[in-house]
């Protein structure tokens, strides 16, 4: 579990975190949503420690992220797995030595344990005997389960995906939902998500968060997300005359 405790984060005289206060859960998909510039990506990279926190605490199963010394922050970042937006694969490195880039940087393994492992997280995302493309010649949704498979090869505690959808068409983005999904249940890590995609909203916000004018505005499951009358939430997820019809109806059962 991942808990943000009182955050506060200012940019010159912008604040742009007021006081956040949230749990992001063990073996749940954790979505972080908002309207653009509301403070989601600057939350994300407060937890990361991209961004030092004016004051408040980020408690990585109760290490507090805020008060560590470098060492032993590295220690939780080789805990973090990294999904991010356009997948960000080295394009002169096969799909083997892109999953396999983590373990050659931060771990002692051999070499033989660590192709086992690459290749455990190649079928893991079904993606078993593509070792040797290069991303170029890998469509958009297959890129992005290389980053998947890169991104659990440390196999992470925690794991961050940013925008894991943005550009995949509607039929792939559910797969890469479902994936992300599986593999957050399977081995029960704290998942946090940054979306802009209402379907992940529903299918997947086991936890979802609603940031808005830098708080947490609201927070609860995809079920609470269908009845709750709060007004700016309805407003950003309800937008559009086809998900107010998705509400009605899911409301009726
Ligand atoms: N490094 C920075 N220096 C100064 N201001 C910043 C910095 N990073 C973000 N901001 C400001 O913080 C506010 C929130 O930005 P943030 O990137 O968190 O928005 P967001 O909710 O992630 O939006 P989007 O959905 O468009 O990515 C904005 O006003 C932005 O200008």
């Amino acid at each position: 579990m991942i808990e943000v405790v009182h955050v506060n984060k200012t940019f010159g005289d912008n604040q742009v975190l007021k006081d956040v206060s949230t749990n992001f859960e063990k073996g749940k998909v954790n979505l972080i949503i908002g309207q653009s510039g509301q403070g989601k990506s600057v939350l994300a990279k407060c937890i990361v420690g991209l961004h030092e926190v004016d004051s408040g605490q980020i408690l990585y199963d109760g290490r507090d992220f805020t008060k560590l010394d470098r060492l032993q922050r590295k220690e939780i970042r080789q805990e973090i797995g990294m999904l991010f937006q356009g997948s960000a694969l080295f394009d002169s490195m096969t799909v083997e030595q892109n999953v396999m880039f983590p373990l050659t940087m931060f771990t002692k393994m051999s070499r033989k344990e660590m192709q086992e492992r690459v290749d455990f997280c190649l079928e893991r995302v079904n993606l078993a005997g593509r070792n040797k493309l290069f991303p170029a010649e890998c469509s958009g949704g297959m890129q992005k389960r290389i980053a998947i498979a890169r991104a659990i090869s440390m196999n992470p505690k925690y794991l961050f995906c940013d925008e894991p959808n943005s550009g995949l068409d509607p039929q792939t983005s559910i797969l890469i939902d479902n994936l992300i999904r599986e593999i957050t249940y399977e081995y029960e890590i704290t998942t946090i998500v940054i979306t802009h995609d209402m379907n992940s909203v529903i299918e997947i916000g086991d936890n979802v968060i609603f940031i808005n004018k830098g708080q947490n505005w609201w927070q609860g499951d995809r079920k609470s997300i269908i009845t709750t009358d709060n007004k700016e939430i309805n407003d950003f997820v309800f937008a559009s005359e086809f998900m107010k019809e998705i509400k009605e109806t899911m409301r009726k059962h």
